[in-house]
């Protein structure tokens, strides 16, 4: 009985990545009890025949106040079960947990050595649009609670606590974990940083200024309007190659060789085959990927790789006062974990933010009606505000020692394109009025 209410409440939230396909089956792999009133569960769920794992915070009361009824999943005889997430009072119990070093149910919560942690702060849920779910404590610190588990350290606890024991500048301080056992593997749960309560989110700020450039008169060009972003864009370069150069230092590196680069190829092709297989919208571009990819097995040098950020946008990167700070160096969610820890070549993150420009630049077109209308007219300032801070942020990335070569323009080209391939995918199951972006990428592009 919990199991089909579970189901039914897990088919309908932001987090869940099986969207688009029905639940054929959920089973409770592990129930436990931390404290009087908060269960944690770790739910199975399998759809065609494939199955992902998620955490799930349940909270039990007798009666349901107020403030917690959005966040009530079910009630069972006299209790009501709840999304425990929601409720300050239960997540306290999580932080003091981790300021003591203290284990129950098997989840053992810890905090960095050395790192004192305010017990006092109060939780809410950051209202972003996620994969997992965030806490913040106060305006001290931020709780990312993974919802679809995958055994193994998460690479974002395992990348932050290595740069931060290097002083590494541009990332959040991490400050405490959650983990426990899944099939005989350490497996990470939650990742508490420092919450930047000053900074503003790249996507937002960027949106702004995209915003000032569409209501400026049309004879203004993007460098003259307001808003501009480009000198914001060239310092985001910077600070990408300096957090490229401490991974490539806290991290092992290597080579792709010549006669290795064919692999690189048959790569993205794989995924560009698992993409066309689910979104037919994509089968009329399949030749201008293909050409595309082709031309990376014609590249004349080996490519250096090294642990990379591996789903860099705009929503992951925050302006503090003073400067550019990166976030959740976790990989693409819904890759498998060796994936994501894989070394590859930076332009990977360097392709990811182009397409995070062309996106910023592209999403109010088909998304507000109003401006719907214009959009004709819109265009040639998205492209023109999506050009300008493309080649400032690469122009900084280069400025701030990061390594691009005449010869790296295939490769470049074969990131974006594979990325525009993975955004296809992810916005048909998450927000397909949003598909259109993507799809501009495979566009012809000027001679
Ligand atoms: N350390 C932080 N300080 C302030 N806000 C943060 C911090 N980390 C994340 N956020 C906010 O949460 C949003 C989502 O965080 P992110 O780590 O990217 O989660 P997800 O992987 O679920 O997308 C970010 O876009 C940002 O607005
Ligand atoms: O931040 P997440 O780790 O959850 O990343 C996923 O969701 C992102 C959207 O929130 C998605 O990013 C795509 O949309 C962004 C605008 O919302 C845009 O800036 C990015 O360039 C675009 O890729 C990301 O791909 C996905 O993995």
């Amino acid at each position: 009985m919990l199991d089909e209410l579970l189901a039914a409440w897990i088919a309908r939230q932001r987090w869940f990545g099986g969207k688009g396909r029905p639940i054929d089956e959920l089973s409770i792999d592990s129930d436990v009890e931390l404290t009087p009133g908060l269960r944690h569960l770790i739910v199975a769920i399998w759809q065609e025949g494939s199955r992902d794992r998620y955490q799930v915070l349940l909270g039990e009361r007798d009666s349901i106040p107020d403030r917690l009824t959005h966040a009530l999943i079910a009630t069972v005889g006299d209790l009501y079960l709840y999304d425990a997430v929601h409720d300050a009072d239960r997540m306290g119990w999580l932080l003091n947990g981790m300021a003591h070093d203290e284990t129950s149910g098997g989840l053992r919560m810890r905090h960095v050595p050395g790192v004192t942690i305010d017990t006092s702060q109060r939780s809410l849920v950051l209202g972003a649009e996620q994969s997992n779910t965030s806490l913040v404590y106060g305006d001290a610190y931020i709780c990312k609670l993974f919802r679809r588990l995958i055994p193994g350290i998460n690479p974002e606890l395992e990348v932050i606590t290595a740069l931060a024991a290097r002083d590494a500048p541009h990332i959040a301080q991490p400050y405490g974990w959650i983990e426990t056992e899944l099939d005989g593997t350490d497996t990470t749960l939650a990742i508490m940083q420092e919450f930047l309560a000053t900074a503003n989110d790249g996507w937002d700020l960027a949106l702004a200024s995209v915003r000032d450039l569409y209501a400026s008169l049309p004879e203004i060009t993007a460098a003259e309007a307001g808003g501009d972003f480009a000198a914001e864009s060239l310092r985001l370069g910077s600070a990408t190659a300096r957090v490229h150069h401490e991974l490539a230092e806290a991290f092992p590196t290597d080579v792709v060789e010549i006669h290795e680069i064919k692999r690189m190829a048959e790569g993205f092709r794989r995924r560009l085959g698992r993409a066309v297989a689910e979104v037919p919208e994509l089968r009329q571009h399949v030749s201008t990927v293909e050409d595309a990819y082709h031309e990376v097995e014609l590249h004349t040098s080996e490519v250096p790789v090294q642990r990379v950020h591996g789903d860099y946008h705009l929503g992951q990167v925050m302006r503090t006062p003073t400067d550019w700070v990166v976030l959740d160096f976790e990989g693409e969610p819904g890759q498998p974990l060796a994936e994501r820890k894989a070394l590859s070549s930076p332009l990977r993150d360097v392709a990811g933010m182009l397409r995070s420009f062309d996106y910023a630049a592209r999403h109010l077109l088909p998304d507000s009606a109003n401006i719907r209308a214009q959009a004709q007219e819109l265009e040639p300032r998205a492209q023109e505000w999506a050009d300008r801070n493309r080649a400032s942020f690469l122009e900084g990335y280069v400025e701030g020692g990061g390594v691009i070569t005449r010869g790296d323009a295939a490769l470049l080209r074969a990131f974006e394109l594979s990325k525009a391939v993975y955004e296809v995918v992810y916005e048909a199951r998450n927000r397909p009025t949003w598909i259109a972006i993507p799809l501009a990428a495979f566009r012809p592009r000027p001679v």
